[in-house]
């Protein structure tokens, strides 16, 4: 039996990737998708997808749900949005699958409790790209032997959130395993606000808006006489996809929360 999927953000940069992922893929069904504003009937008539993509554009999610009755939404919008779609999808007894960005830490507690009281498989992967995972989880162990680090994100400059959620996550995971520590210099003074980034528990994250970049992090370890770097890049949007196929298929196999595809990979 195929997993009904629908996808919320269609028309995004990440959104339309993921239809093609979902319409080749053969245990999934694309049965809808959801945009904020009237764009047609199906993604048929947009431009971007072939006329074979009959898939209903729904606004409303209630109605969404009602009339295709998905198994997993997908969502891919803006951290403006996020939320509500996933609350919306839980208390309609849909799984989420989260790519979007830009959680707060409350949001996250609420949704998780939500998702363990409905039973309901639920991702929230800052970043779907084993590679991104793979450098979050390196920089991990390298920091209980190297305490002093500091991050650098870099994505292209549509981005709305800073720091980047993969930015973020990478620092929590850290922080899971470091003690407590101040960098730098304890009598250091900006000059310019923000010349030394954002601070998460001493720890240092810069995020660098460019054209042309996609999505890439460097985790940089300093040691006595020693320096280590770790560094990943996305360099297009397919590199994200064989990660949200693999939360599909995840989460119908779940009945609580996940935050972070290194908890389930
Ligand atoms: N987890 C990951 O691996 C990963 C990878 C890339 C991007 N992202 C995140 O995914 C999100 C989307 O990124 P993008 O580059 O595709 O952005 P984008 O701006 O290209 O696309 C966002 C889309 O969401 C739509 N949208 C906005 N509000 C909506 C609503 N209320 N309902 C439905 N659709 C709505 C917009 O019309 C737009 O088409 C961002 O939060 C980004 O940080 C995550
Ligand atoms: O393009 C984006 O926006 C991305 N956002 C994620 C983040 O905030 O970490 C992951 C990579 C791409």
């Amino acid at each position: 039996m195929s997993i009904r999927v629908a996808i919320a953000g269609p028309r995004g940069k990440m959104g339309a990737e993921a239809v093609h992922t979902v319409m080749k893929h053969d245990k999934m069904e694309l049965v809808a998708v959801l945009d904020y504003k009237e764009v047609g009937a199906t993604l048929a008539d947009l431009p971007m997808f072939p006329a074979s993509y009959t898939v209903p554009i729904f606004t409303d999610m209630h109605e969404l749900v009602e009339v295709t009755a998905p198994d997993v939404l997908v969502d891919l919008t803006n951290p403006h949005a996020v939320y509500k779609h996933t609350k919306e999808a839980l208390n309609l007894s849909v799984r989420p699958v989260i790519g979007t960005t830009g959680f707060t830490d409350a949001q996250l507690e609420e949704l998780s409790a939500l998702a363990k009281e409905k039973e309901l498989g639920c991702i929230i992967a800052p970043n779907f790209a084993i590679g991104a995972i793979l450098m979050m989880k390196f920089a991990k162990e390298a920091a209980k032997y190297l305490p002093d680090v500091e991050i650098i994100e870099m994505h292209h400059d549509q981005k709305l959130d800073a720091p980047s959620g993969t930015g973020v996550k990478t620092a929590q995971m850290i922080q899971e395993v470091r003690a407590q520590k101040a960098q730098g210099h304890p009598e250091e003074k900006e000059t310019l606000e923000g010349a030394r980034g954002a601070d998460f528990d001493g720890m240092r994250i810069h995020s660098v808006r460019l054209p042309g970049l996609v999505a890439h992090q460097q985790v940089l370890f300093g040691g006595d006489g020693q320096l280590l770097t770790i560094r990943h890049d996305s360099l297009n949007r397919n590199s994200f996809m064989s990660g949200v196929a693999f939360c599909v298929e995840e989460v119908m196999k779940m009945d609580q929360l996940v935050y972070g595809l290194e908890n389930i990979i």
